[in-house]
């Protein structure tokens, strides 16, 4: 069957669902979410789901900064290169196992831009 492209919140969701559940299992990255940040998930995720909405969909109830969370958890634990590849990997499975189209393409683009600013911030960060 066909997949659709990400249209809707119910979209997000799904996709944002998935992500985690692959995520927090995940041998490389797993432990920085359930051990370093001890995330409260169910908190979590309604938070990701309004990020990923602005992004995609261009809503505007997350009025965060994205990048403080992760500077707090960098001095925790230094996320290196090898934990946003793996986190780019798995988002980019998620995306194309469940959607396809422009805006399933332009969540990859958006992921590896935001990705590749975050890695050099933490790095400038930790020089
Ligand atoms: C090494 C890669 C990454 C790791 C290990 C990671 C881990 C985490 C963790 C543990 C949190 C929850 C922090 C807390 O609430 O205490 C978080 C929050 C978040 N992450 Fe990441 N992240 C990574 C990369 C990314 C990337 C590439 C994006 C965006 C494309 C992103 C977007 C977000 C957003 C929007 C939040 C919510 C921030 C808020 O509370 O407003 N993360 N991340």
């Amino acid at each position: 069957m066909p997949k659709k492209d990400i249209t809707q919140k119910e979209d997000i969701q799904l996709l944002v669902d998935s992500f985690y559940e692959k995520v927090l299992k995940d041998e490389t990255i797993g432990y920085i979410f359930t051990e370093v940040a001890k995330l409260d998930v169910p908190a979590h995720m309604p938070i990701m789901y309004d990020f990923w909405s602005s992004v995609l969909l261009g809503t505007t109830e997350y009025k965060r900064n994205p990048m403080d969370k992760h500077f707090a958890l960098n001095e925790k634990e230094p996320l290196q290169k090898e934990h946003f590849d793996r986190w780019l990997e798995l988002w980019f499975e998620t995306v194309d196992e469940l959607f396809e189209g422009a805006t399933a393409k332009e969540a990859k683009t958006r992921a590896s831009t935001i990705g590749r600013l975050m890695l050099f911030k933490m790095e400038e960060a930790g020089s």
